[in-house]
């Protein structure tokens, strides 16, 4: 960890990125009567259009603040607990939200595309891809998309419930060079900012520059969800895919932007991978498991192998060909996450059997893999 301010000249990565996603949370959009506050919305898309220049970076905005700004539409006086209510609150806050940044960005002649997504699309194959295109293409004709968590159609289950995180995969999804993730604070602290004599941590390069920091739930301004428990985690998520961070307040995001040594930068720690991959491993709810033996678990985690129904012990859970399932040994743990090409019920038939025995027994279409090499991802 490092308390002192870092030089501009760390932040070379930030000079030089092209492809930016900004987040920023419903505490920065705002009024303290908990409404959207449209001197806010306007100052942060003055702040992105000017950093966007003629073009020579592309912003995707990941934004919260649909059930903030429902709330007092519907004569609700803070943000309920219950989803039912937060799904009312949002699909009344979300179309004001866009019709805020459509306004905002019209100033400029900037349209705006909105982009709900759930966690379904970031691990399906079909849906990544279609996101991804949809994305690439808003930008592409210039439009500046603006992402959300689809709220009204997410159950509990399926939630990602935090848009930190959700933007740490459209980082991912889009290639993004940066993640830029605007909060009330301006930056981490080594603890509550709210406790006197906490110091700000100015650079993170790996998981023990954040050993005995104290990283605490949601502001008191009590709109945001996660806190800054949720910043950090998108922030090890995108640094691990080889994208670097920036952490600090809205009202710091044009210095951030312009490199200047400002917030808490996170330094990138593994290398950029192409692919869904990272979605299925941070983002997909498993809707089954399968259990190896020991056989199958060395092939799937030593040789990078598909897995094959030979290998499968057991199966439960009740999913269909193509979600996403949790890969375990004997013991029970978790060892890998793939997609799964049979329906669940079709796999007990299928248990400890070899594909040859099976095509002939079955027809040609049971010839293959339970969990193909490519849709698999190790947790371990
Ligand atoms: N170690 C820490 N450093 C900075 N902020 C922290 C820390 N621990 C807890 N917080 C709190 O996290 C809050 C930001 O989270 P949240 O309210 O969810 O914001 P947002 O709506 O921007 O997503 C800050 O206002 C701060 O009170
Ligand atoms: N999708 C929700 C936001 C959830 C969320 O992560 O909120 P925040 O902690 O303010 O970034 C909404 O638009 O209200």
């Amino acid at each position: 960890m490092s308390g002192a301010a870092g030089s501009a000249a760390d932040r070379d990565d930030v000079t030089s990125a092209r492809r930016i996603v900004v987040k920023v949370g419903s505490s920065s959009l705002t009024t303290s009567a908990g409404g959207l506050d449209a001197d806010r919305v306007d100052a942060l898309v003055d702040t992105l259009v000017t950093s966007r220049g003629n073009g020579a970076k592309e912003i995707v905005l990941v934004s919260s603040g649909a059930i903030a700004a429902g709330l007092s539409p519907l004569g609700l006086r803070r943000r309920p607990r219950d989803l039912a209510r937060q799904q009312a609150a949002a699909s009344v806050g979300q179309g004001l939200l866009m019709a805020r940044y459509t306004a905002s960005f019209a100033r400029y002649g900037i349209r705006v595309g909105q982009v709900l997504l759930t966690s379904d699309d970031t691990s399906r194959r079909a849906h990544y891809r279609n996101a991804y295109r949809t994305l690439d293409q808003l930008l592409a004709m210039g439009a500046l998309p603006v992402v959300n968590e689809n709220d009204t159609v997410a159950t509990d289950e399926i939630r990602f419930g935090d848009n930190d995180r959700l933007a740490a995969l459209v980082a991912h999804l889009v290639r993004a060079d940066l993640l830029l993730l605007l909060s009330d604070v301006d930056a981490l602290y080594d603890g509550d900012p709210s406790t006197p004599g906490t110091s700000r941590i100015a650079e993170v390069r790996g998981a023990k520059d954040l050993d005995g920091v104290s990283i605490g739930s949601a502001g008191k301004a009590g709109v945001g969800t996660g806190g800054m428990v949720t910043k950090v985690e998108a922030a090890r998520i995108a640094a691990a895919a080889g994208i670097p961070v920036v952490l600090t307040s809205a009202s710091r995001a044009a210095d951030a932007l312009a490199a200047r040594p400002v917030g808490t930068y996170f330094h990138r720690t593994g290398r950029r991978s192409a692919g869904r991959l990272l979605w299925l491993a941070h983002a997909s709810t498993p809707l089954g498991a399968l259990t190896l033996d020991d056989g199958a678990v060395r092939a799937v985690v030593e040789r990078h192998s598909s897995l094959l129904p030979a290998g499968i012990a057991a199966v439960e859970g009740d999913f269909s060909a193509g979600d996403p399932v949790e890969l375990r040994d004997t013991a029970g743990t978790p060892v890998a996450r793939g997609l799964v090409s049979f329906d669940a019920k079709e796999i007990p038939r299928l248990i400890g059997r070899s594909t040859r025995d099976l095509a002939r027994e079955l027809g040609p279409a049971y010839e293959r893999e339970v969990v193909h090499r490519d849709d698999l991802v190790l947790l371990r």
